[in-house]
C-alpha cells in the first residue's frame, strides 16, 4: 500500500503535499506516513493470526518517539540493543514486559538496568555474557528471563555488512556448542531459561535461509526437550526485506513467512517472538531534499543536494539503492539524463547515486529518497557540522514535527573549552 503518491502532479505524503512541509520545516527532512506504519504492523501481525506470536519492533530501525508510540499503541513490543533504546521505548509507552534485549556487548549497567526494569527477555549471545548475567541477577536477588541467541551458520543472500548468521560473524552462540550452553543456563543461579533466539541478517529477500535457520532451531528445541530442558519461547529475529528497486526480486510475503514459522514450530507449543524492523518502517518514510546546484563536471554532470551521507548513509555504507523521486511529477515526455547525485559533504563517498537517469531538475527543486523510513534518520550523524534533520509524521491531511532541527547552540552545548585554553 503506497501512501506516497502524486496528486495533481505533486508528491504527497498521505494527503499532505511535500512542498508544504518543506516550506514549514526547511530541507532536508524525513517524513513518515502513519498509515503505512500501521498497515505494515497489521500485515505482519495478521499473518500470524492463530499462532501465539508477538511482534517486537526493532527500534534501531527508526527510534523516533512518535513512531514508537504509534506502534506501541497498536500493541507492538520492542527489540532493543542498548539501555538507551530500552529506556526510550519504555518512555514511549511500550511496556517493559514487551521488550526484548539483543546485542553482543551488553554491559553490566545495561544488564542490571534490564533486570530492574523487568523486561521480557534478554537474548544472551555468549558464555561470558551468560555468566555475568547470572552473577548480576543473583546479586540482585532476581531471575533473568533469558533466551540464548544461536548462530545457525546460515548464509543469507544480503549485503556482507548486514549478514549476521554465519559462523564468522560476531553474533550469537556457535551452533555446535549451543547445547552445552543451554545445559549450563539451565543450572546457573539467577537464570530463568525461557527460550532460543536467532537473527540471521537484514534485507533478506528469500525464505530459504530463514527455513534453514528455523529448522536448526526446531532440531535444537526438540533435542533439548529430550534432555528435559523445555524451551517455551522461540525468537525468530527480523530480517524480512523490502523492495528498494523495481527490479528487486519480490520480497517474501509476510503470510509465506508466517506459514514457514507454523510449519517449523506450529506443533511445538512455543510462543514466537518476531523482531521486524525494515518491514514495518522501510517504505513508511522518505528523505526530502532540495537541489542546490546542477554542476557540469569534466566527466560527469552532478546533481548537488542539500542532504548528505550524514543524513542517509545507506548508499555510502552499503552501496544501497534508493529511488529518487522528483517532488514535481515529470512530464511524460521529459528527457531523462544520467546524473551523479551527491551531497555537500567533503568526501568523494558522499554519493547517493551514480549515473542515475533523472528528468530535468533545477536548483530549488525538491527530490525525495524513497524507502528511507528504516535505518535513515536512525543512522544519521552531525558530520561536517550539519544538524540532524527534522522528522515529520503525517496522518491524513495533518503533519506534525516529531523531531525538530536543533540549533547550532544545541548541537554544541555539550562541548567545553578547558580553563588553560581560555
Ligand atoms: C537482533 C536483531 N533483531 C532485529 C533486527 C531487525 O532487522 P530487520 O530490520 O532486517 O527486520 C536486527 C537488525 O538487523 C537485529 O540485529
Ligand atoms: N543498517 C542496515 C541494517 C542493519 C541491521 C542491524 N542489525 C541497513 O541500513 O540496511
Amino acid at each position: 500500500m503506497d501512501h506516497f503518491t502524486y496528486k495533481s502532479g505533486i508528491l504527497h505524503a498521505e494527503d499532505v503535499p511535500l512542498p508544504r512541509i518543506a516550506e514549514s520545516v526547511g530541507t532536508p527532512f524525513y517524513v513518515y506516513s502513519s498509515a503505512t506504519l500501521e498497515h505494515h504492523y497489521r500485515v505482519i501481525t495478521e499473518a500470524f493470526t492463530g499462532q501465539d506470536a508477538h511482534v517486537c519492533f526493532a527500534t534501531k530501525t527508526n527510534g523516533n518517539k512518535a513512531v514508537l508510540t504509534l506502534l506501541g499503541r497498536l500493541g507492538a513490543g520492542a527489540d532493543v540493543v542498548s539501555v538507551g533504546e530500552m529506556r526510550h521505548a519504555i518512555a514511549a509507552g511500550i511496556p517493559a514486559k514487551r521488550v526484548v534485549f539483543s546485542g553482543v556487548g551488553k554491559t553490566r549497567d545495561e544488564l542490571t538496568a534490564a533486570l530492574s526494569l523487568g523486561i521480557a527477555q534478554i537474548n544472551v549471545e555468549s558464555e561470558p555474557e551468560l555468566r555475568a548475567l547470572s552473577e548480576f541477577a543473583s546479586a540482585m536477588g532476581t531471575l533473568a528471563p533469558v533466551a540464548l541467541r544461536i548462530n545457525p551458520d546460515v548464509t543469507a543472500d544480503t549485503h556482507d555488512k548486514i549478514s549476521t548468521g554465519r559462523k564468522e560473524n560476531k553474533f550469537g552462540i556457535d551452533w555446535a556448542t549451543a547445547p552445552a550452553l543451554f545445559r549450563l543456563a539451565n543450572t546457573l543461579p539467577g537464570i530463568d531459561l525461557k527460550g532460543v533466539a536467532v537473527h540471521i541478517g537484514s534485507q533478506i529477500l528469500d525464505l530459504a535461509p530463514f527455513r534453514a535457520a528455523f529448522l536448526r532451531l526446531r532440531e535444537l528445541v526438540l533435542s533439548l526437550r529430550g534432555e528435559g530442558i523445555a524451551l517455551k519461547r522461540v525468537d525468530l529475529g527480523g530480517g524480512l526485506g523490502v523492495p528498494y528497486h523495481r527490479d528487486d526480486p519480490s520480497s517474501p510475503a509476510p503470510s509465506a513467512y508466517a506459514a514457514l514459522a507454523k510449519e517449523c514450530f506450529g506443533d511445538l507449543g512455543v510462543t514466537l517472538i518476531l523482531e521486524p524492523g525494515r518491514l514495518i518502517a522501510g517504505n513508511a518514510g522518505l528523505l526530502v531534499s532540495r537541489v542546490v546546484y546542477v554542476k557540469e563536471g569534466a566527466a560527469r554532470k552532478f546533481l548537488i543536494l542539500d542532504a548528505g551521507f550524514n543524513d542517509l548513509v545507506r548508499p555510502a555504507m552499503y552501496d544501497a539503492y534508493h529511488e529518487i523521486l522528483p517532488v514535481e511529477q515529470p512530464a511524460p515526455d521529459a528527457p531523462y539524463e544520467p546524473l551523479d547525485v551527491v551531497g555537500p559533504i567533503c568526501e568523494t563517498g558522499d554519493l547517493f547515486a551514480r549515473q542515475r537517469p533523472l528528468p530535468p531538475l533545477a536548483p530549488d527543486a525538491l527530490v525525495a529518497f524513497a524507502t528511507a523510513g528504516a535505518y535513515g534518520a536512525a543512522m544519521s550523524s552531525t558530520y561536517n557540522g550539519r544538524p540532524l534533520v527534522p522528522e515529520v509524521l503525517v496522518k491524513g491531511n495533518r503533519f506534525d514535527v516529531v523531531r525538530r532541527r536543533p540549533t547550532l547552540a544545541e548541537m554544541t552545548a555539550l562541548e567545553s573549552v578547558p580553563e588553560w585554553l581560555k
